[in-house]
């Protein structure tokens, strides 16, 4: 059968949910075609369920501080609970009916099936063909990346989504990668009661952020009982029906479950993007700043390699639709594009790193504070690690990126998130009132600092 619309959106990410019903009301015929969930990873098995689990392993360090607070405290975990409320809350058992009916709700029709692209305009699912006016809208997102580890293929290994379906605690953890991902489900399952080991094949972990920030999450890890090892080469992985063996140069790692959190490989392979002259051997979809891939053929998400972010897939979403219905507004702009690792402390960042500013050929000043010299930090005590770092362009006299590491790390972004986008003059920065006593306070000790 071969159906006629407007505009098929493959994939409904975060963004390619709200770009078809976007479309739908603005009054096109828009087929959206998803093979799993409508949402996406997001809201099954990424940022809300892990949030939530790192919201209650959060409550459960918060309450191990009050010995040196505010007296005593019994603490006795109980995964089930964040688990129940994991399927129950978060994602109704891993079922979207409610997504897919807020969706259909605003005139989109969902298609379910794996799309491939079957040249311009065209679309096949199944024995089904579509064919679009406008044309094709890309949101397919990325699976987890497996390396090619020797005999790692032919074990249980859980990814991103087996963790986050997990109802029963693991005794012991392998986490093999120290990004986002890792780190952050790393320290909630160790606050549960897990024996965590963190496996990072680079010298750092949390490479692409400041060194600051991954010295800083070593130390606090390592202070949690957490084994961070870093630089290593893991030659081989085997499961013997009850534990994991990972081989780690002369030493072999054992742990009841193994997570694979090495990266992600963006589902561009095998959808056809060779019939309308696209690449899809390439590490992400080149768009223009206006999400065009090519002549009829636009995409949004983390194959877009912009920033594999929630907050980037629905910028781009909004972005795509002005441009699929001919209306005008600004391009994207990533100057300063803000992430925040979720740990504790959280660790956000928004624009460039002091290195990336240094390659692009800026004239670098840097500016640092330590939270925990911060009135803020002293009252917080326990649990008041942290710090604020501030790259400008010394010439222009602006930011062009910062890190805002510590309890409220992630909030505190937001003020130099702005700073950076509105190009605020430093001097501006410098001769502001800044509450007193909040975390934010510091920001102003970083301006003062900035050489
Ligand atoms: C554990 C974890 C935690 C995270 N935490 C955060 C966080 O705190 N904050 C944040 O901003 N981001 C976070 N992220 C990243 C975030 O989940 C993604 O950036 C976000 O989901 C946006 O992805 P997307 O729009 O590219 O599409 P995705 O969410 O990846 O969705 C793509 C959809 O396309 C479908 N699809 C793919 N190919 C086809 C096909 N051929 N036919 C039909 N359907 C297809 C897939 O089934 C999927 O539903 C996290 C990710 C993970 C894994
Ligand atoms: N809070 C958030 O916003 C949040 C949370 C989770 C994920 N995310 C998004 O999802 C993306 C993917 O996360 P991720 O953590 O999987 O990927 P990542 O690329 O950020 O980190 C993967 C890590 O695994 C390491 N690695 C790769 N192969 C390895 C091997 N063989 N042995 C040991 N280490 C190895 C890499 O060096 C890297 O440090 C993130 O970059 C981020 O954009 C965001």
């Amino acid at each position: 059968m071969t159906t006629e619309c407007d505009v098929i959106v493959i994939g409904t990410g975060p963004g390619g949910e709200d770009a078809a019903g976007r479309l739908a009301e603005a009054g096109l015929e828009v087929v959206a075609v998803e093979r799993s969930l409508v949402g996406g990873e997001c809201p099954y098995w990424g940022c809300i369920p892990s949030k939530m689990l790192i919201r209650a392993a959060d409550a459960l360090a918060e309450a191990r501080r009050v010995p040196v607070l505010a007296g005593t405290a019994d603490v006795a975990p109980d995964f089930r609970i964040v688990a129940r409320r994991i399927r129950d809350e978060a994602t109704d058992d891993w079922d979207d009916t409610v997504a897919a009916e807020r969706m259909a709700n605003r005139g989109a029709t969902l298609v379910r099936g794996d799309a491939v692209v079957a040249g311009p305009g065209r679309v096949r699912v199944g024995d089904d063909e579509y064919v679009a006016r406008r044309g094709i809208l890309l949101n397919t997102g990325t699976s987890a990346a497996v390396p090619p580890i020797d005999g790692l293929a032919d074990t249980p290994y859980w990814t991103n989504h087996e963790v986050l379906e997990a109802d029963v605690l693991p005794e012991s953890l392998i986490v093999l990668g120290g990004g986002a991902i890792g780190l952050e489900l790393a320290q909630a399952f160790s606050r549960f009661g897990s024996q965590v080991t963190v496996l990072e094949a680079a010298p750092r972990i949390l490479g692409p952020e400041e060194p600051e920030s991954s010295e800083l999450l070593a130390t606090v890890f390592e202070r949690d009982g957490i084994d961070v090892r870093v630089g290593v080469a893991v030659s081989g992985v085997s499961h013997d029906g009850d534990q994991f063996a990972v081989s780690v140069g002369d030493d072999v790692v054992r742990g009841q479950r193994l997570l694979v959190a090495a990266g992600r490989t963006p589902n561009i392979r095998d959808i056809g993007l060779e019939t309308v002259g696209i690449d899809p051997t390439a590490r992400s979809l080149d768009v223009d700043p206006y999400q065009r891939v090519t002549d009829g053929v636009w995409a949004i998400g983390d194959i877009t390699g912009k920033g594999a972010f929630t907050h980037v897939s629905m910028y781009q979403a909004a972005i795509a639709v002005r441009t699929i219905l001919g209306e005008d507004g600004p391009g994207g702009d990533y100057r300063a594009l803000p992430r925040v690792t979720f740990t504790d402390p959280e660790i956000g960042a928004a624009g460039l790193t002091e290195s990336q500013a240094r390659d692009q050929g800026i004239r670098v000043s840097t500016g640092y504070t330590d939270l925990t010299a911060s009135s803020r930090g002293y009252i917080h005590k326990i649990g008041n690690d942290g710090f604020i770092k501030l790259v400008a362009d010394a010439d222009r006299g602006v930011l062009v990126g910062a890190t805002s590491a510590g309890p409220s790390g992630g909030e505190v972004l937001g003020a130099l998130a702005v700073a950076i986008r509105g190009e605020v003059p430093v001097d501006t920065l410098a001769h502001s009132i800044w509450a007193y006593p909040t975390f934010h306070r510091a920001i102003e000790t970083a301006v003062a600092d900035l050489g």
